[in-house]
């Protein structure tokens, strides 16, 4: 079998001395599109952070392609392939999209790559990060991550709060990410009817443990798993 890209061995993490991940494991395969849902607050943006070695690991073990790194600052973990567009975008306001997207480039990433996959953020280049609405910030943040050329894309709620022919949008770069056969992506989303049918698998969080596990599909076909565990059916969400 081969090494998955990403492993997380009963991780249990929080921030101090609070424990919110309770002892986490699960395997990423490279190339697999994974999204992870659970209720508000139940530790899905803490195990991205987690992940990110943005959070104090209590204890367990987060490997990529192998390597541990427990001990890998989390300026570092971008070289690691990790990249991780958070919930709160984090984007410089007071710079310019360009000066934004240049502040995350390594390696032979360019300009044009990022214009490419969104063009309005060549409209949009010499604006500054402040003057951008919602959609066009999570493009940018997300263009931002890329251009460390992560091999594991981490998403936190990208769709919160934009229009519906927003999150359609960054739905078909999530797809055309996940196509290209660079990416592996893990996908955070309350739109849950969204994620699961951009997953191949899916895993549910319940109070910092995964409850769930298993193919998208099966969530798909049998809405009583996700009632159970999430406290809603598809039709609601
Ligand atoms: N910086 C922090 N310091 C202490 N506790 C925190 C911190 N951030 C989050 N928590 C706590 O950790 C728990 C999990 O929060 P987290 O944000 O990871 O959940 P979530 O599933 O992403 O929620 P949401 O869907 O609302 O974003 C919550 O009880 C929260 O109050």
């Amino acid at each position: 079998m081969t090494e998955p890209i990403l492993s997380l061995e009963n991780v249990v993490a929080g921030y101090g001395d609070t424990t919110v991940l309770h002892g986490i494991s699960f395997d990423v395969p490279a190339g697999e599109r994974l999204a992870i849902i659970g209720r508000n607050g139940v530790g899905k943006t803490t195990l991205l952070k987690t992940v990110m070695g943005l959070t104090r690991l209590h204890s367990g073990e987060i490997r990529m392609s192998g390597e541990v790194i427990n001990k890998v600052p989390p300026h570092r973990r971008a070289g690691t392939g990790l990249g991780l567009v958070p919930q709160t975008r984090d984007i410089f306001p007071s710079l310019s999209v360009e000066e934004n997207l240049l502040s995350g480039m390594k390696g032979d990433a360019t300009l044009e790559e990022a214009y490419d996959l969104f063009p309005r953020l060549k409209e949009r280049r010499r604006n500054g990060g402040g003057q951008l609405s919602g959609g066009e910030q999570q493009m940018l943040a997300i263009a931002r991550t890329l251009m460390g050329r992560p091999a594991v894309l981490m998403l936190d709620e990208p769709l919160e709060g934009l229009a519906p022919v927003i999150c359609d949008m960054l739905m078909e770069t999530f797809e055309t990410l996940a196509a290209d056969g660079r990416h592996t992506l893990l996908l955070v989303e309350q739109h849950t009817e969204l994620a699961l049918a951009f997953a191949d698998r899916v895993i549910i969080l319940d109070a910092g443990a995964v409850v769930h596990d298993g193919p998208a599909q099966a969530l798909r076909d049998d809405p009583a798993i996700l009632e159970r565990h999430v406290g809603v059916g598809l039709a609601e969400v």
